[in-house]
């Protein structure tokens, strides 16, 4: 049997050397209007937010990736220092991992030393919440990091090609997290991991008071395609299959309108293929309040903490280039601006039922 530490480096070792990108965003479906007259300089914008009642410099965070040992411990570690220093947010990877071996806590709690100001968020994944996760195992994750929200994951897609993996993704997961989320002083977050957040389940989560969501749509890691590379080192029968599901799911930009449309007083965390600030920028524009990162971010942090500093500061530049291009000061103002859905976005909306002028009205209620 494969241990699960060993999982946890393979990974990182995956998502680093091989290319686990397929799908498309469909981000080349929105676009900003350009304002030749945005009367004011770019200078003056302002990408200033608050996320889970702190302030953030900008709608920018690190979504959970990794931990459970002392080499993933310093991925966590060299994130948080940068995201403190930048005044943006990070997530941590699952820690189911420390649940089960209490020796890897500290590749956790390396995070709230290093970032004692910023708003950081847990991690668990649905499949243990049928096999016995409770209130208490979420109590210990969210104490471990002093967290301000648990991203609980939903990894459906991947669990069924993991050569270890759990495909139980029974009804009892949905009764479980509302019962939980009564007795939280922080939210959950609903996260996918690279498949995307439908209406349907938005809709689940959204009507029993859980309203926060990551989308992590199709379009940036293939978490099939993690575990078929996996699979293959293995001569696993599934792997073959999975090729099938490499690009399986909701593209990003599509999962954000779905999610919105369903949320609307909600908060949604914008990921799955986010690669720069003009992207952000779409993001927010589209439903967004937030532009989450993973892979362009694991790649930098492990070339060190210069290298991260330098892919975000490089971020914000072009969120705030967006910003200024489209005549929008503030973020405020970005989930409001016009913008234009390509014909495949439209397609997807048409197809899903979702009106694009009502749609509009609910964006600009933000
Ligand atoms: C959430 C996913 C994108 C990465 C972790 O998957 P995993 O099945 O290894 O996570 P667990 O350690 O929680 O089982
Ligand atoms: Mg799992």
């Amino acid at each position: 049997n494969i241990s699960i530490t060993n999982r946890k480096i393979e990974h990182v070792e995956i998502c680093l050397y091989e290319n686990v990108e397929f799908g498309s965003t469909l981000f080349e479906d929105v676009t900003l209007i350009h304002q030749s007259l945005p009367g004011f300089s770019l200078a003056d914008v302002s990408t200033t937010t608050n996320f889970l009642g702190k302030k953030m410099s900008a709608p920018i965070i690190i979504t959970g990736m990794t931990g459970g040992l002392p080499e993933l411990g310093k991925i966590n570690e060299t994130i948080a220092e940068v995201i403190e220093e930048l005044g943006l947010g990070m997530g941590v990877g699952s820690q189911r991992i420390a649940i089960e071996k209490k020796e890897t806590k500290e590749t956790f709690s390396i995070v709230r030393k290093k970032a004692p100001n910023s708003p950081i968020i847990a991690n668990l994944g649905a499949p243990q919440f049928v096999k016995g996760y409770s209130l208490e195992q979420v109590e210990e994750a969210i104490q471990m990091i002093e967290a301000d929200a648990i991203a609980i994951h939903f990894n459906s897609a991947q669990e069924v090609f993991q050569p270890e993996g759990e495909p139980n993704y029974s009804i009892e997961i949905l009764y479980k997290l509302i019962d939980i989320s009564k007795s939280l002083k922080v939210p959950i977050i609903i996260k996918e991991s690279g498949s995307g957040l439908s209406m349907e389940v938005t809709k689940m989560f959204y009507e029993n008071g859980i309203k926060y969501f990551d989308t992590s749509g199709t379009g940036g890691t293939s978490w099939v395609s993690v575990e078929m590379y996996r699979g293959l080192r293995r001569n696993n029968w599934k792997a073959e299959s999975a090729k099938l599901f490499l690009d399986w799911g909701i593209p990003t930009a599509a999962s954000i309108v779905e999610v919105r449309s369903i949320a609307q007083d909600g908060t949604i965390i914008g990921s799955g293929g986010v690669r720069n600030g003009l992207e952000v920028a779409k993001a927010i524009a589209l439903g967004a309040d937030i532009g989450g990162f993973a892979l362009p971010a694991l790649k930098a942090a492990v070339k060190g903490k210069e290298s991260l500093m330098n892919f975000l500061k490089k971020v914000i530049f072009e969120l705030k280039v967006a910003m200024f291009l489209s005549g929008n000061k503030t973020i405020g103002e970005l989930k409001k601006t016009p913008i234009v859905i390509g014909k495949e976005l439209r397609n997807w909306l048409d197809s899903r039922g979702i009106n694009l002028s009502y749609y509009d009205s609910v964006r600009k209620r933000r």
